[in-house]
C-alpha cells in the first residue's frame, strides 16, 4: 500500500482528499495534519466520516520533516507559500509532492511573485514542477516529483478551451478571434473553511456578485495553459470574470468566443466528441445540451456542453465540474493515480450526487 499524508486535513479540499482516498484500494493516509484540531479524532471534527476514518490529527511540529519522508506521497492541502517550505526535503527523499495551491502551478517565477506576493523557496525545484493537468500533461505526470494541481477556474477554463484550441493548429488558421472571454461562478466552498465576513451565511445566501473583475490570480493560470496549447502561433486575449454564486460546492464557467470562417466550417461538436472519447472524466453532452452543476456534484466529472451558432459566428462552450473534487481534491487523486502508474479512475468512481 501507498504511504499517503495529508498536510492541512481539516480544510475543505483536505477533507475531501479523506473522504476520497478512503475507497482507494492502493493508498492508506498515514499522516493527517492540522495545526488547530491535534489530538482529535478527524471523525469528531467532520461526523461524515465516523465508521469511515480513525484518524487522529497530528501537528508534527519539529518532527515533521521526518514523519513526511516515510510516506510515498504527499498531498499540501493548504493555502500558498506552504508546501514550498517543504517541497525541496521531500523530494530529495525520494517523496513525491502535490500541492494543492499555487505554489507550483506558474512556470514562471516572476509571474508567481507578482501575483501571489511570495518570495519563492524554490525557484530550482519550480522548473521541474509538472502542471497537474492529466488531460493536457499525463505523460510529464508521469514522471514528476512534484506536481502543482490546478485551481478551480483554470481547470475548467483549460480543458473547455483545448479541442478548439487544437482543432486551429491543426488547421493551420485561426477559426477563433483573438478575444477569449471567461465569464464563471464558484460554490462558497471554493474560499475554503476558514471564517470571512464576505462568506457567512446572511452575505451569500440570496445573494450573486463578481469579484476579481480587474484582475484575478487565476488569470496568469489560464493564460499559461492557453498559450501552451496555442504552441504560441496565436496571441489571444483572455478576460475572465469569476462570480460567488448562493450554493456549496460547483462551478460553472461560460466560455464566449467568435469564431472566423474557418471556425464556422468546423464541427464543433463532433471536435470536442473526438477529443475527449478516451478521457474518462470529460462527458461532452449530446448536441443542444446544457450542463448543470448538480450533474457532477461530488464526482470527479467534468461535463461540457457545445454550442455553435454560425449565424452569429460565435460558439459559447459550458462547462461544470465540482470544485472540490475536479476543481481540487480529485484532480489531485487522479495525477497521483498517474505518477504511481494505477489505472487512473481508483478511489475516483463516485456517482454523483442527486439532489
Ligand atoms: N476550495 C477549493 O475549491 C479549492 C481550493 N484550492 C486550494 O487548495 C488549498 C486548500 O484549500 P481549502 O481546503 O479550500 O482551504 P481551507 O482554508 O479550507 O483549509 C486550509 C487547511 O490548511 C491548514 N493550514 C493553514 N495554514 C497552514 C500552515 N501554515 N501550515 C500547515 N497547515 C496550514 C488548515 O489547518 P489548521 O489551521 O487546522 O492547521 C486547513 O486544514 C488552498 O491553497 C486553495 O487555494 C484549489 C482548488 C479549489
Ligand atoms: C469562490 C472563491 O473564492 N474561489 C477562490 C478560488 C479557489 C481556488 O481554486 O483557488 P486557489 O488558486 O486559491 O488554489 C478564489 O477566487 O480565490
Amino acid at each position: 500500500m501507498l504511504q499517503a499524508a495529508i498536510i492541512g486535513g481539516t480544510g475543505y479540499t483536505g477533507v475531501e482528499l479523506i473522504r476520497l482516498l478512503s475507497s482507494h484500494p492502493k493508498v492508506t493516509i498515514k499522516w493527517l495534519t492540522s495545526r488547530t484540531e491535534a489530538g482529535k479524532p478527524v471523525a469528531s471534527i467532520f461526523p461524515s466520516l465516523r465508521g469511515i476514518s480513525d484518524l487522529t490529527y497530528s501537528d508534527l511540529g519539529e518532527g515533521t520533516l521526518e514523519a513526511l519522508t516515510s510516506c510515498d506521497v504527499v498531498f499540501f492541502a493548504t493555502p500558498h507559500g506552504v508546501a514550498m517550505q517543504q517541497a525541496e526535503a521531500l523530494v530529495a527523499a525520494g517523496v513525491k509532492v502535490i500541492d494543492l495551491a499555487a505554489d507550483f502551478r506558474l512556470q514562471s517565477l516572476q509571474s508567481f511573485e507578482q501575483w501571489y506576493k511570495h518570495k519563492h523557496a524554490c525557484p530550482e525545484l519550480l522548473k521541474q514542477a509538472v502542471y497537474g493537468l492529466p488531460e493536457i500533461s499525463r505523460e510529464a505526470i508521469k514522471t514528476a516529483k512534484v506536481i502543482g494541481n490546478p485551481g478551480c477556474y483554470p481547470t475548467t477554463a483549460i480543458l473547455g478551451l483545448k479541442p478548439i484550441i487544437e482543432a486551429q493548429n491543426d488547421k493551420g488558421e485561426a477559426v477563433i478571434e483573438p478575444r477569449i472571454i471567461i465569464d464563471a461562478k464558484s460554490g462558497v466552498s471554493g474560499a475554503g473553511r476558514q471564517a470571512k465576513l464576505n462568506l457567512n451565511y446572511a452575505e451569500t445566501t440570496d445573494n450573486f456578485n463578481a469579484y476579481g473583475v480587474t484582475g484575478h490570480r487565476h488569470l496568469p493560470e489560464i493564460e499559461q495553459g492557453v498559450h501552451e496549447l496555442l504552441q504560441s502561433k496565436y496571441t489571444h486575449n483572455i478576460r475572465f470574470v469569476p462570480h460567488l454564486v448562493p450554493m456549496i460546492r460547483g462551478m460553472f464557467t461560460t466560455i464566449h468566443l467568435s469564431l472566423t470562417d474557418a471556425g464556422c466550417d468546423l464541427d464543433l461538436q463532433q471536435i470536442y466528441e473526438q477529443a475527449y472519447q478516451n478521457e474518462k472524466f470529460i462527458d461532452i453532452l449530446p448536441a443542444g445540451e446544457f450542463p448543470d452543476t448538480r450533474s457532477v456534484r461530488a464526482s470527479n466529472r467534468l461535463r461540457i456542453a457545445v454550442h455553435q451558432d454560425n449565424d452569429t459566428k460565435s460558439a459559447t462552450i459550458l462547462v461544470v465540474q465540482d470544485n472540490l473534487v475536479k476543481g481540487a481534491a480529485g484532480q489531485a487523486v487522479q495525477c497521483m493515480n498517474v505518477m504511481f502508474g494505477f489505472d487512473e479512475s481508483l478511489g475516483l468512481n463516485h456517482v454523483p450526487v442527486v439532489p
